[in-house]
């Protein structure tokens, strides 16, 4: 028995930090006072959060790109910017989540279990936070840090909420292709479903998946046709609706004696070990109702169906006549379903742990007097840096410096005029490196670090 899987790719984008603020404190008459540019907000995170009412990905395809809110930048006064709001994302029960390289990252079950699909970006310091006894007045802030981003695959096995039961032809496949939204590929030609299809239904706020299983002939149970390995997928639905042909042109068949054939067979099978349907709460559609004789049969039949408390419907997957009372039947019946069930506790989720950098960076060579220097530290500190401001790039170079990048770089064989790409591949920034300037390259003092010239 094939495990249907409903799976979507989305891309998460967690909030940028805001940007540190370089402001000096001013005020009428006075001389200048000290920085007092505040520091930016962090990005929102992107999370995942189990959801009892959400089913199906079906957002997720139709709307797979997803991001949380940026942190406001820093302001003078120490006025500090505002955190960017998360973004939580509601997923269905046993969502599991893969990286882009098709590893798990999380398997979230039960109600309220989470899982950071994106981490926010810190927020710059603003320059009142960058003072210090050496640097009392700097007149840069840092820059917020991106926030990341993701492509996850989302998946989630299947199972069927609805079952719907027929003879062959009585035309289930044409429904669930007719009534869902996923649009299952059904092949445009009468031959029987050999596998079942899924079909995802939305009627309202509630979602839900139809399952189109292999037309059940009479002797199914005792061996023939296909018949076990179909129930064993109905077994686990709560709901099952029968169709019925009002248009066959089979001699010795009707509607009522189908379903009481069909009734026959579950029976059949229960008693021969099989699953036992009987307390599974059931619909019947009369379908075919676009035909006029079909019509005539089934105003006929109706009657003497509810006559034994069941609840009849007339339908055409043909017209799509009657479709939109079906879907919100069983939608009703569903979410009753779903409401008796108690919902599954919230777990931990167990995340791959990240791997924690033993040493702070690593210099690569390569080759032609060229390095790179991978590392946390370094690629973050490059991207808190406005290189548009000397004094930034300055105090970039004596973190880096004070990391002993410098050093290594020498022990690493690097001459004057060597290039030295900082961070990942795609967004490393290049420094021409001269070891008696340091990586700061361009950036040569003039007077002590960290004095803003607006203060001389
Ligand atoms: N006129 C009319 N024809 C229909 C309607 N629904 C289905 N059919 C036709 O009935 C035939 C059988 O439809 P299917 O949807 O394949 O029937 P099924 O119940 O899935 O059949 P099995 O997979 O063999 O069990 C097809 O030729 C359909 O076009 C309808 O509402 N009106
Ligand atoms: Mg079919």
């Amino acid at each position: 028995m094939p495990d249907f899987v409903d799976e979507a790719v989305v891309h998460v984008q967690a909030g940028d930090g805001g940007h540190g603020c370089a402001s000096v404190h001013r005020e009428k008459f006075k001389p200048l006072g000290g920085p007092d540019g505040a520091d930016g907000g962090s990005g929102g995170d992107v999370i995942l959060e189990v959801d009892p009412g959400t089913t199906t990905l079906l957002e997720y395809q139709r709307r797979p790109h997803r991001r949380a809110q940026n942190g406001r930048p820093g302001q003078g006064h120490n006025r500090v910017g505002a955190d960017g709001t998360s973004l939580v994302l509601p997923v269905p029960e046993g969502t599991v989540i893969r990286d882009e390289s098709g590893e798990i990252l999380a398997d979230l079950v039960g109600t309220g279990t989470r899982m950071i699909a994106a981490r926010g970006g810190k927020g710059g310091l603003g320059n009142a936070a960058l003072a210090s006894p050496k640097r009392k007045a700097p007149g840069f802030a840092l820059r917020g840090e991106p926030g990341e981003a993701r492509d996850l695959r989302l998946e989630i096995k299947t199972i069927a909420d609805v079952g719907l039961l027929g003879y062959p032809s009585a035309g289930k496949s044409s429904l669930v292709s007719a009534l869902s939204a996923a649009r299952p590929k059904i092949a445009d030609y009468p031959f029987t479903t050999l596998v079942p299809n899924l079909g995802v239904v939305e009627a309202g706020e509630h979602q839900f998946v139809v399952a189109d299983v292999p037309g059940l002939i009479p002797g199914a149970s005792s061996g023939k046709g296909l018949g076990l390995a179909f129930l064993r997928h109905v077994e686990r639905c709560s709901t099952l609706v029968h169709v019925l042909d009002c248009a066959t042109p089979e001699p010795g068949r009707d509607p009522v004696s189908d379903l009481d054939t069909i009734e026959e067979e579950l029976r059949s099978y229960a008693a021969a070990g099989g699953p036992d349907l009987s307390d599974r709460q059931r619909l019947v559609v009369l379908n075919k109702v676009d035909v006029p004789d079909a019509q005539d049969l089934a105003e006929l039949v109706q009657p003497m169906l509810e006559e034994r408390g069941l609840r009849v419907l007339r339908v055409s997957a043909g017209s799509r006549f009657g479709l939109r009372e079906f879907s919100f039947a069983m939608a009703e019946m569903v979410a009753a379903d779903r409401a008796r069930r108690p919902a599954a506790a919230p777990t931990r989720v167990v995340l791959r742990p990240r791997p924690v950098d033993e040493v702070p960076f690593r210099v690569v060579p390569l080759g032609d007097n060229t390095f790179r220097i991978s590392g946390e530290k370094p690629t973050r500190w490059v991207h808190q840096t406005d290189f548009g401001n000397d004094e930034a790039v300055g105090y970039l170079a004596d973190r880096l410096d004070r990391l002993g990048i410098e050093r290594a770089l020498v022990e690493a064989g690097a001459q004057d005029g060597a290039e030295v790409h900082i961070g990942d591949d795609d967004d490393a920034v290049v420094f021409d490196w001269d070891q008696s300037r340091g990586a700061g390259a361009e950036y040569r003092p003039v007077g002590p670090r960290g004095t803003d010239p607006r203060l001389q």
